[in-house]
């Protein structure tokens, strides 16, 4: 799995606006769901659709019909910084939850929800996660997803550290990865360097 690193210079700039520490609420949550979007975009690029006749006011021809099968599960809470966005794009989506929190000293994700359809095998999937740090919480996510039938899964994340993408690699689950950025490394409380903080912090306040 080699991540799609997308390079477009407007998310570029909006990634520049959610780095920014002086970045306040209102911006940081805007500039975030505008990345979600153009994320989101470029991961749903391979979505499955039938070739369906239609008849415009002039004459017959042939369109393209999406399939209404796509989940969209973000990990709370940061993921719900992006959900408004993949929704847009994909208003027939169905919606799974995931709510994983770091332990912050141990950095291992403790799972407190998981409010899924039982049968993934059938849906396209896209977890939405802005950080991708130690990959503990995605990696746990996509396990889940997987015992609950799923073949494949798109993550899109914001950011990633390259130590978060080789554990990805190295879990050999079926995931795709879509991001705006391989940062440089994890700093020693296992942050994204240079990062944006605390997403979840960020997007609604310290818990
Ligand atoms: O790759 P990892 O090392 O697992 O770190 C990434 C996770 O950390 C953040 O969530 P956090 O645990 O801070 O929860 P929050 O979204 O509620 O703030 C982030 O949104 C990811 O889910
Ligand atoms: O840098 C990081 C790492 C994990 N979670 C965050 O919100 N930020
Ligand atoms: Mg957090």
């Amino acid at each position: 799995m080699e991540p799609n690193v997308i390079t477009h210079p407007l998310v570029a700039d909006r990634l520049r606006i959610v780095r920014d520490a002086s970045s306040d609420t209102a911006q940081f949550r805007s500039a975030m769901e505008q990345l979600g979007q153009m994320l989101s975009y470029e991961a749903l690029t391979n979505l499955e659709f039938d070739t369906v006749p239609v008849t415009t006011p002039v004459t017959e021809t042939t369109g393209t019909y999406v399939h209404r099968n796509v989940l969209f599960v973000p990990v709370l809470r940061a993921g719900l910084g992006i959900l408004d966005a993949a929704l847009r794009l994909v208003p027939e989506a169905s919606i799974g939850f995931v709510g994983m929190a770091r332990n912050e000293e141990s950095h291992v994700p403790e799972a407190y929800l998981a409010s899924l359809p039982k049968d993934l095998d059938a849906k396209q999937i896209f977890v939405l996660d802005p950080m991708l740090a130690t990959g503990g919480s995605l990696i746990a996510t996509c396990e889940e997803l997987v015992s609950r039938g799923a073949k494949h899964i798109t993550a899109v994340c914001v950011l990633c550290a390259p130590e978060g993408i080789a554990a990805l690699q190295e879990s050999g689950l079926p995931v795709s990865l879509v991001t705006a950025s391989i940062d440089e490394r994890l700093n020693s409380d296992a942050f994204i360097v240079p990062g944006l903080g605390d997403a979840g912090d960020r997007l609604f306040g310290p818990r």
